[in-house]
């Protein structure tokens, strides 16, 4: 499976932990994320990630257009509350695109955690008859 991650500023470190506890589920898997968010993941685990653009630079723009071409399967977009960005259009359409397409995705710890536990029992394998 494909799978998308993204983590504003104040959830990087939650991300980082995330995928530390997760790393035994997500190692299985092709791994992309916008740049700084790739990068934090990189330093902590053992992880390889295929690495967009920083977020600001296009990066959400990115992982959309992969979306768009059915090429991710889950996105895990670790998103902070208490801060508007200033390139809401490009997060909001990737969670538009999970919409669109039907994708898995959670905004926050709880449900990030319902879908990797679902992807480690291969919950999301009817993604693949979607390929
Ligand atoms: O900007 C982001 C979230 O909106 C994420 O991008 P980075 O991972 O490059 O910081």
């Amino acid at each position: 499976m494909n799978i998308g991650l993204i983590a504003h500023d104040g959830k990087k470190k939650l991300m980082q932990n995330f995928c530390i506890a997760y790393r035994g589920i997500l190692n299985k898997h092709e791994l992309f994320a916008t740049a700084t968010t790739g990068r934090l993941i990189e330093e902590v685990t053992n992880l390889t990630i295929h690495k967009y653009l920083a977020g600001p630079l296009g990066g959400e723009q990115q992982m959309a257009s992969q979306i768009e071409h059915n090429l991710i399967d889950m996105v895990i977009f670790l998103r902070d509350p208490q801060n508007q960005q200033l390139h809401e259009p490009d997060i909001f359409n990737v969670m538009h695109l999970c919409d669109v397409h039907n994708i898995p995705l959670a905004t926050n710890l709880a449900t990030a955690e319902l879908l990797v536990k679902a992807l480690e029992r291969g919950d999301l394998e009817w993604r693949e008859m979607y390929r």
